[in-house]
This record gives C-alpha cells, structure tokens and sequence, in this order.
C-alpha cells in the first residue's frame, strides 16, 4: 500500500514556504499529503484488475455493452464496401435502380450504427451507477471501521475525494474507455484486414506508423500516470483546506486571516493547475503524433493509390472503400490517447480507493479477544468499576526519541465512584479517557470494567456501556433529538427529556420546533455552551454504567453551572464515572480525585485530602505555577 502521509505541511503564512513546495520547473512537484503519495510501480492493468469483485456482477451488462459498440462499429466499417459496391457498380453503369437498392442498404447500416450504440449506453447506464453506489459505500463503511489514529493522519480531504471524484472516475472509465479500448482494438484489426483484403500495398504505408504510435503510448502511460495521481492527490489537499477554510470561517474572519487562508488555497490551487496542465501538454503531444502520423500515412497512401488508379491496376471503387476504411479507423486511433489517459485516472483512482481499503483494521476489530461478549453479571456490590492496570500509550506517530506518554497509570476507580481526573494541560488527560470506549488501543497494559478487559468485549458493546462527552461538544446537522438519541437510540421521550434536564438544556423547548429544531451543520446555529449541554445530554440519556465526561463544563457560565452540576450529581449516583476536571467546581463532583503528572497517577484522594498532602494538587487548584509553565513543588 501506498504510504500517505499525514496533515498538508503548508504554512499558514503565504510568504514562508511550504517545505516542500516544488521548483517551478521541477517535473514532478509534490505538496503536501501528495508529495508523499508515491505512484505504484505496477501497472495500471493489475491496479484496474482489482476492480473486479465490483465489476463481477455487472460482467453481462458490460458485456452486452461490448457487443453492442462493436457491432455498431462494425456496421460502421461495412459502410465503405458499400460504397466500393456503389461507386464500382450502379455508379459505373449507370444503374438508377441499383443506386436505391444500395443506398437503402446504407440507410439500414447507418441506423443499426445508431441504435446499437443507443442500446450500449441504455445497458450499462443503471448497472454502473450501482457499482459506484457500492464502492462508495463500503468505503464510507471501512472509513467508520478505521481507527481514530488513522483518521489522526488522514487528511479529510483526501478521504473526501476519493468518495466524490476518485469514484465518478472509475464509474466513466467502466461507462467508456474499458468498453472502447476493446471495441477499438477489434475494430482497428478488423479494418486493417479489410484494407489489406483490398490492397495490400496501400495498406502497408497505412499501418507502418502503428510501431512509433505503439511505442510512443507506452512511455506516454508511465509519465501520464504520475501526473495523474499527483493531481489527484493534489485535488484532495485542495479539499482539505476548502473544508477547514468553510468550518473554520468564523476564526479566520476574526482574525482577518482569511487573506492568509486564500493564499493558501491559491497555492494548492495552482499547484493542482500547474499538473493539469503539464497533463494536457502530455495528452497534446501524444495527439498530435496520433493524429499527425496516421494523417500522414492517409496523405501518401492517397498519392499512391490516385496513381494505381491512373494506371488501372485498382478500381476507382476500391479506392473509395480504401479511403472510407482508412478514414473511419482515425477515430479508433484518435481516441487512444484520451482511452489511455482515462485509463490511467482510473487506475490511479483505483489505487487510491485501495489505498483505504486495504488499510488494516485494528486486530479483534468487531470481536472480543477471547470469548467474553458482555460484563460477569454480578451483584451490584460486587462490581470492580473501572480499573487502569499499568496502562502505556504512546500515539503511533509520535516521534521515536520520545517516551510513551502515558507510562504505568494505575487506576481504581470504584464502582459507583466519581472520579475527578486533573493535570497539567498536555498531560494526557484526555488520552487516557479516550482509551476506556478503545478510541485507542493501550501500548501496554489493561483496563478493565466490572473485571472485564475492555478488548474481550465485543467494541459495540463496549460503546454502549461506556458513553462519553468530548472536551470538543460535536452536533451533526441533524434534528436536537436525533443529536442527543445517537446517546441511546432506542430511548423514550421521557428519558430524552430527563437528558435535557439534567443538562440544563431547557433552552431547547424555546427553539422553533422545540427538540426536531435542526441544529445546522455541525450545531454552529447553537452557541458554545448550548452545544456543550446538547453532548452532555447525549452522554447522559441512555443513563449508560459508566461515564466519561472530558471537562463538561467548561463553556458555561457559574449560574448554569452550578445548575448543571446539581442536576449530575443524581446522575453520577447511579454511574461510575471519569470526569476530566479543570476547574475546582468541576472537582467538586467527583467522590475522589486523581492527579495525573509524567504518565502517571501521582496521587489518589479527595479534594481536601489532596489539598491538605499534596503540594502539586495544590497549586494546580490555586492556578499557581512556575515561569516555565511546570508546577512548582
Ligand atoms: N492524535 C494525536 N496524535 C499525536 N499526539 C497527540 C494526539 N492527540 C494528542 N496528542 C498529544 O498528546 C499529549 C496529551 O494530549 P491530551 O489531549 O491527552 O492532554 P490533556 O491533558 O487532555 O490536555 P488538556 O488539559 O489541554 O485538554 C499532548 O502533548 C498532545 O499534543
């Protein structure tokens, strides 16, 4: 698989370089994910073989399709002999009543042409629309299975247009250059005899030109298919800074830096056009020797021909079906070039999808490790909580040289218990939370629930039994209801509103259409402390046993607040929960509190207890810390 690499490098700043913006006249110029992107050394076939299991069920269709065109290219091809026959026969002789006979048997061939290729098009139309839907669909489904870490390195755009443009591409490649590289190649061999069958000198100054055209096409594929994955690649760094210029508009508004971001959008923009264009001088150049060498061949085989006629040796008929045949394999051979170069998108789109799909998921993926599909069922008293046991953690790209960051945290959090998690920022607080629904998979270690190794739980469930609510509140665009229900489904109007309730999200009964109010593309109609109840509210409703809440509260004024928590505190009653804190009054929920310091839990108390003994704890509640930004001890 073809490595990518991770987020556009590209500065921010229009003037600074990007590291690897190309030299101008440098023949491949990478940027970004794309310069990574380095162009599979097989060849386009085995890449477009592997669109096989797709293409499997249409095979009939495609093939019917095949048919049809060369049967219509065929009919086509007959039309000069009719001709020969015309021009040879009632021509010569004057024959009014065989001209009609002739020119209805024209007429009949030019209509067959027609609506066989009428019937091509009609076959495959609905088939490949499905095999597009299909391939579309289980990327989107593989891009859900793939793990956060993958999505970590991804750039969005990139994932993005291989589900759009990488897709229409291999659907146009099935609709017309797969078909006609076929029917092409037939009806080009076929015409070839035919010339030869009528005279096989004048054909032979035809066809010498095919070797340099062969040649020709065969270097052209090479350096036509680079130019086509960088641009490709290239396509999907532009999308990606579309797509952050588009969600991150407010801020760059704000800080009048949507010049800067326009900067650098035109970067990638002339860079995508700089390989569009070097793509059309290759195309230009390989048409002007297919077009010119065959023309050329045509011009002398016309001189020659004109003299064997001069001379008797040819019918003029034969010269006229001669000409016709030559004349209507020019668009067989005029079209390999953009025959190839769709080829050659298509195989780099191919190699792309691929790309993702070949992606391995994480081990155990959908199944538990060793037979455990659920919690022991035992009595409540009897359940452990949430248990960290010597957990290490370090993200897959972090740098070489630099230690886990989390290294042996050890954790008990009691069934039924809150835990407050505090730390310095940068700690790893977050990362360890994320660990627990298995966003992440440990480098070493285990956590347990009630026991259970969270990896001998089946991931759905797991999921279930652990609801969380980000530090970041993410909506979709989708209804308040739909919003705070992907919390729990299956759950009754009451307990979406006791959610709300305890959320302090009241607000929502003043919206237009109180809970079905859609929230807008990514809830930005909401304000930040809105959105922040809504995913409190999501993480609550399904009143899940355990619960992980990454500083809930931040975003809310003290009055609301102070609401919010009273409400939770009957929620946490009944839950075991990890509760990333900044704040005291956010601590101030938790039975006990847990310091997290150098990959470690340092300490384990409650908040007076940590006060009282621990000086970290301490000044990390006061605020207070040294001029480099670590705690003072
Ligand atoms: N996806 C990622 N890939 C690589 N490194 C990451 C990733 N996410 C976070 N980090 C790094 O891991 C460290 C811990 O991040 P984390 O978000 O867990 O800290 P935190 O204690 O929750 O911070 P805060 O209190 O500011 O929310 C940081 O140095 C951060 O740069």
């Amino acid at each position: 698989m073809t490595e990518l690499s991770t987020q556009p490098q590209t500065s921010l700043d229009p003037d600074r370089p990007a590291p690897d913006r190309p030299a101008p006249d440098s023949p491949a110029p990478p940027s970004g994910p794309a310069a990574k992107a380095a162009v599979p050394k097989h060849s386009a076939i085995r890449s477009l073989l592997r669109l096989r299991p797709y293409v499997r069920p249409i095979r009939w269709y495609l093939a019917g399709s095949t048919l049809a065109a060369l049967l219509a290219s065929l009919a086509a091809l007959v039309i000069p002999l009719v001709l020969k026959d015309i021009v040879d026969g009632p021509v010569a002789h004057h024959d009014t009543a065989g001209l009609w006979q002739q020119g209805a048997l024209l007429l009949v061939l030019g209509m067959m042409e027609a609506g066989l290729f009428g019937t091509r098009r009609w076959l495959v139309a609905r088939p490949l629309a499905g095999v597009e839907r299909r391939m579309r669909g289980d990327l989107y489904a593989k891009l859900q299975k793939l793990p956060v870490s993958f999505h970590d390195r991804w750039a969005s755009g990139q994932l993005l247009s291989r589900a759009t443009s990488d897709m229409f591409t291999i659907r146009l490649f099935l609709a017309f250059p797969l078909v006609f590289l076929i029917v092409n190649s037939m009806v080009f061999l076929t015409g070839i005899g035919i010339m030869f069958s009528l005279d096989w000198q004048l054909a032979l100054i035809t066809v010498v030109p095919a070797v340099p055209l062969i040649l020709l096409c065969s270097y052209f594929e090479g350096r036509y298919s680079a130019a086509a994955r960088l641009s490709q690649d290239q396509n999907g760094d532009l999308a990606t800074v579309l797509e952050e210029s588009v969600l991150g508009i407010r801020i760059l508004k704000s800080f009048g830096r949507h010049r800067t971001m326009a900067s650098r959008y035109r970067v990638q923009a002339e860079l995508l056009r700089d390989t569009e264009l070097r793509k059309a001088r290759l195309l230009a150049d390989l048409w002007a020797v297919i077009v010119g060498l065959p023309e050329l061949a045509l011009g002398c085989s016309l001189a020659v021909g004109v003299v064997q006629v001069a001379h008797g040796s040819v019918t003029a008929g034969t010269l006229v079906a001669f000409l016709s045949t030559a004349l209507g394999l020019r668009w067989p051979v005029e079209s390999l070039g953009w025959l190839l170069a769709y080829s050659n998108e298509a195989s780099t789109a191919t190699d792309r999808f691929f790309e993702v799909m070949d992606t391995e998921l994480a081990e155990d993926q959908d199944e538990p490790v060793s037979g455990s599909t659920d919690l022991a069922d035992v009595e409540q008293q009897a359940r452990d909580g949430i248990r960290f046991e010597d957990v290490h953690f370090r993200y897959p790209d972090a740098p070489d040289d630099t230690p886990d960051l989390l290294r042996g945290v050890e954790l008990h959090v009691r069934s039924g218990e809150t835990m407050a998690l505090v730390g310095l920022t940068g700690s790893g607080k977050t990362t360890l939370t994320a660990l627990l629904p298995r966003l992440y998979e440990t480098s070493g270690g285990r956590i347990t629930l009630d026991g259970t190794d969270i990896r001998d739980l089946p991931r759905p469930r797991l999921r279930e039994l652990v609801s969380m609510a980000f530090e970041e509140p993410t909506l979709f665009s989708a209804s308040v209801r739909e919003n705070v229900l992907m919390g729990a489904p299956g759950a009754s109007p009451e307990a979406l509103d006791r959610a709300l309730d305890v959320a302090q999200a009241g607000f929502v009964r003043g919206l237009p259409e109180g809970a079905g109010t859609q929230v807008g593309e990514q809830g930005l109609s909401l304000s930040g402390g809105q959105r922040q109840r809504l995913a409190l509210a999501r993480a609550v409703v399904g009143s899940p046993p355990f619960l992980v809440l990454d500083d809930p509260l931040s975003a809310l004024d003290v009055h609301t607040e102070a609401l919010v928590e009273q409400a939770l505190r009957d929620v946490l009653k009944g839950t075991t929960a990890l509760v990333v804190a900044h704040r005291p009054s956010t601590v101030m929920l938790a039975d006990r509190v847990a310091l997290l310091a150098d990959g470690r839990i340092e300490a384990v108390g409650t908040h007076h207890e940590l006060l009282e003994t621990n000086p970290e704890y301490r000044e990390l509640m006061s605020g207070e810390r040294a001029e480099d930004g670590s705690l003072t001890r």
